[in-house]
């Protein structure tokens, strides 16, 4: 090599390695949407780690993931509708999602989560609503394919509302210029809660193990219920008629010893130690049902937070 030339190299080289390294700086302080292969074994020891009684959704939602994320081509968006009583883990689950495919979860600028009663509050407003959420999951997915967008609430949902982002859910290449496909899209409900419940409760009455449920004893009938039911917020909108929803989670109600692992992951998230006495103080402060069995928890895990804090 002649000086001029291995200048020239040595300067290309730096430009280059200073260019990548200067986006990998760049991306390590603000946030970058990057196409980036999700680590199943990290969801998968988060979910069994952290999920407590949910085995359907965890093997569900695991399954969902790693082959949306692993297939290069998908031809529509992933599209999950979680169902279930309350305080059983629906948005407990949605931000370990989030957290595994952005690094900040629900803080990420590429993960939206929209509360029924808090952004579409109003009947009279649908139309406007529609328009806001057209646009509004446009620009998001414009800027990171791999948006995802979470609704909460779907029951307290007018269905039209839903029924405005149907185009974006479908097997469309592009729609305007822009690709939904890479793109997740989250909703939770407490619609089929009910059959879940009845079904959960048929298989402790007939001393089957909870852990021997499988999606084919509550999937179907949650599908048709969700359907048919006018407060699920997908009643009877395009997305079940067109198949667009990939899969029906059930979250089954939380039993007594779910409560008392709850309570002791909040006491190990506090840093305090595990004091057995309080962990059952708390679980049998917790209200049960049915009214004679006493089997499920009415709020799941949702109290238990704010319960720890009086002992
Ligand atoms: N299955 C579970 N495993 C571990 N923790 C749980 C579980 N279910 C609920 N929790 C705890 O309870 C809190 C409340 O639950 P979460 O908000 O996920 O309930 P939800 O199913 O979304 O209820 P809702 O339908 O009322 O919105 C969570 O933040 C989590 O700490």
């Amino acid at each position: 090599f002649e000086p001029i030339s291995l200048g020239i190299a040595v300067g290309a080289a730096s430009a280059l390695t200073g260019y990548l390294s200067y986006r990998d700086l760049y991306c390590r302080f603000a946030e970058c949407c990057r196409e980036q292969p999700l680590n199943a074994s990290a969801l998968k020891l988060n979910l069994e780690e952290k999920l407590f009684g949910q085995h359907l959704a965890t093997e569900v939602i695991l399954k969902a993931l790693t082959g949306f994320k692993n297939n290069k081509n998908p031809k529509k968006p992933l599209t999950l509708s979680l169902h279930g009583w309350a305080g059983t883990g629906k948005n407990f689950v949605s931000q370990i999602v989030a957290e595994n495919l952005h690094p900040k979860g629900l803080k990420s600028n590429f993960v939206h989560l929209f509360v029924s009663t808090l952004h579409f509050p109003h009947e009279q407003h649908i139309k406007l609503y529609q328009d806001q959420l057209q646009r509004w999951i446009r620009g998001n997915v414009s800027a990171c394919a791999s948006s995802v967008f979470i609704f909460d609430e779907m029951d307290k949902l007018h269905p039209g509302v839903i029924d405005a982002i149907k185009p974006f859910l479908d097997y469309y290449e592009q729609i305007d210029g822009v690709s939904y496909r890479k793109a997740i899209f989250i909703f939770l409900s407490n619609a089929g809660g009910d059959l879940i419940t009845k079904t959960a409760l048929d298989f402790w009455r007939a001393g089957k193990r909870r852990e021997g449920i499988q999606l084919k004893d509550l999937e179907p009938a949650l599908s048709v219920g969700v359907f048919n039911n006018k407060h699920s917020g997908l009643w009877h909108s395009g997305l079940i008629d067109r198949n667009l929803i990939d899969y029906f989670i059930p979250f089954l109600p939380l039993e007594y010893r779910h409560v008392k692992m709850c309570v002791r992951a909040e006491m190990k998230a506090r840093g305090s130690a595990i004091d057995e006495d309080v962990v059952t103080r708390v679980a049998e402060e917790m209200t049960f049902f049915p009214k004679d069995e006493k089997i499920y928890s009415d709020k799941g895990c949702k109290t238990v937070q704010s319960r720890l804090d009086f002992h």
